[in-house]
């Protein structure tokens, strides 16, 4: 980012000339290249004000929504995305050991959850979960995510997963990547207009049964009864105001049962889609053998070891919520990783540095969830659109003059 100079002065005049408070918040004005910022400390006119040099043109922050019921991989997905961009994402240093921040060199993840203006108690008080809107301050997540986009740090609420309650804040500084991952990114109109690209993981009823089966009763110690009565309190809010944000996503990972194996309910075996946006700037959707066409292929042979009940692969145009799109879909789960590279060897436009990075990946991450198949192939793939697509922004931002909006 660009150096950040604070500076504290009687007057709005003695800034700049061309600088004058025109709202409560703040403005930015070109200076030297650098597009700066400032912002009042108080309400009342001539009081001191702090001066904070936003990012470089090339620099702004790219924002990115990630949205997701609870265990439904989200914390897998962004490690997979930190991972792409090589660095370690860990919680801020020094700060509350409860945070639910992480940050690595070029991304900063933001859990939504910060957001909940009502605490545990709060929302038992007033009978609304965490997903009612009503439970949650969208204007400040609006202005907070603004602000971080336009190169000011904030000071985030932190909400505590361990105790329930609102802890003390803790200061963001705007990172090249923000990831705002949780409930409700796409929820709110203002706060869906600063998202640069939007992720939606879509898991469906029976598969988010038997994950949270698999988590909550073996590493939780939770009962049968007790998960399936949250998830049934949960699913009216969650078709509601969860649900519905799918419609506004430029890529969904859809995760469904199996089609391989007849009335199939372990949910072990699963089938994928990546349903992907046409018409997204900097977005070009990843196919399979002929972009456009519709494709049906079973790679199982040769090239390809498959054990019961095989894989399938599909690709094609769609209409999605009234949005052309393009899917691949996978079906069933890979025995060999390291046989991926033939499956990656007939994906185009995967924005890959070099051939084989999307099987380099994955075998680094082999023991992640979901990396024998679909969920963990698509969720490396988008991780490097997610890369490509900011490599671009930052290029066209560096050509275009100061103060180019949104792609
Ligand atoms: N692709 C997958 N395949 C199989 N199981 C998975 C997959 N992704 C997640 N899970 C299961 O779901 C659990 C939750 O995953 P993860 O922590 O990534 O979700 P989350 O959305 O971040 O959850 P939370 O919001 O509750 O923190 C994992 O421990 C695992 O049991
Ligand atoms: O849906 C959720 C998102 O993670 C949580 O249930 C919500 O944040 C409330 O958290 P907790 O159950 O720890 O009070």
């Amino acid at each position: 980012m660009a150096s950040c100079t604070v500076v504290y002065t009687t007057t709005t005049q003695s800034l700049n000339k061309n600088c004058s408070f025109s709202s409560k918040s703040h403005l930015g004005f070109h200076h030297q290249k650098h597009l700066v910022f400032y912002k009042r400390s108080s309400s009342k006119r001539g009081s001191p004000c702090v001066i904070t040099c936003g990012a470089a043109a090339g620099d702004q922050t790219l924002v990115i929504g990630l949205a997701a019921d609870s265990g439904c991989g989200k914390s897998t997905f962004m490690r997979r995305l930190t991972s792409v961009f090589g660095g370690r994402a860990e919680p801020p240093k020094g700060g509350n050991p409860d945070s639910n921040t992480l940050i690595s060199d070029t991304t900063t993840v933001i859990c939504l959850d910060d957001y909940h203006s009502l605490d545990r108690t709060g929302r038992k008080e007033k009978g609304v979960t965490a997903l009612d809107p009503r439970a949650n301050d969208f204007d400040l997540m609006y202005e907070q995510v603004k602000a971080i986009k336009d190169g000011i740090a904030v000071q985030k609420p932190i909400y505590n997963h361990v105790t329930g309650l609102l802890d003390p804040p803790e200061l963001i500084k705007p990172p090249k990547i923000l990831v705002i991952e949780g409930l409700h990114p796409m929820f709110d109109s203002r706060v869906r207009e600063l998202l640069d690209f939007s992720i939606y993981l879509d898991i469906s009823n029976e598969v988010k049964f038997a994950w949270k089966i698999q988590r909550d009763m073996a590493e939780r110690g939770h009962s049968l009864e007790s998960i399936k009565a949250s998830i049934e309190a949960r699913k009216p809010d969650f078709d509601a105001f969860i649900d519905p944000q799918k419609q506004y996503a430029d890529a969904v990972i859809e995760v469904l049962p199996t089609q391989l194996i007849a009335d199939d309910n372990e949910g072990k075996v699963l089938r994928v889609r990546l349903i992907q946006k046409e018409g997204v700037k900097h977005f070009s959707p990843v196919y399979l053998f002929d972009e456009g066409s519709t494709i049906s292929w079973v790679p199982c042979g040769r090239k390809l070891t498959c054990s019961y009940p095989g894989i399938k692969f599909s690709y094609g145009p769609e209409t999605y919520y009234g949005h052309e799109v393009s899917v691949v879909e996978m079906d069933g789960q890979f025995d060999r990783l390291d046989e991926l590279i033939y499956i990656e060897s007939h994906l185009s436009n995967l924005s890959s540095k070099f051939y084989g990075e999307v099987t380099q990946q994955m075998l680094k991450h082999s023991d992640f969830p979901g990396s024998n198949n679909g969920t963990g192939l698509f969720q490396t793939i988008i991780g490097l659109k997610i890369r490509d697509l900011y490599e671009q922004i930052v290029a066209s931002r560096v050509e275009a003059p100061v103060g180019a909006a949104k792609a």
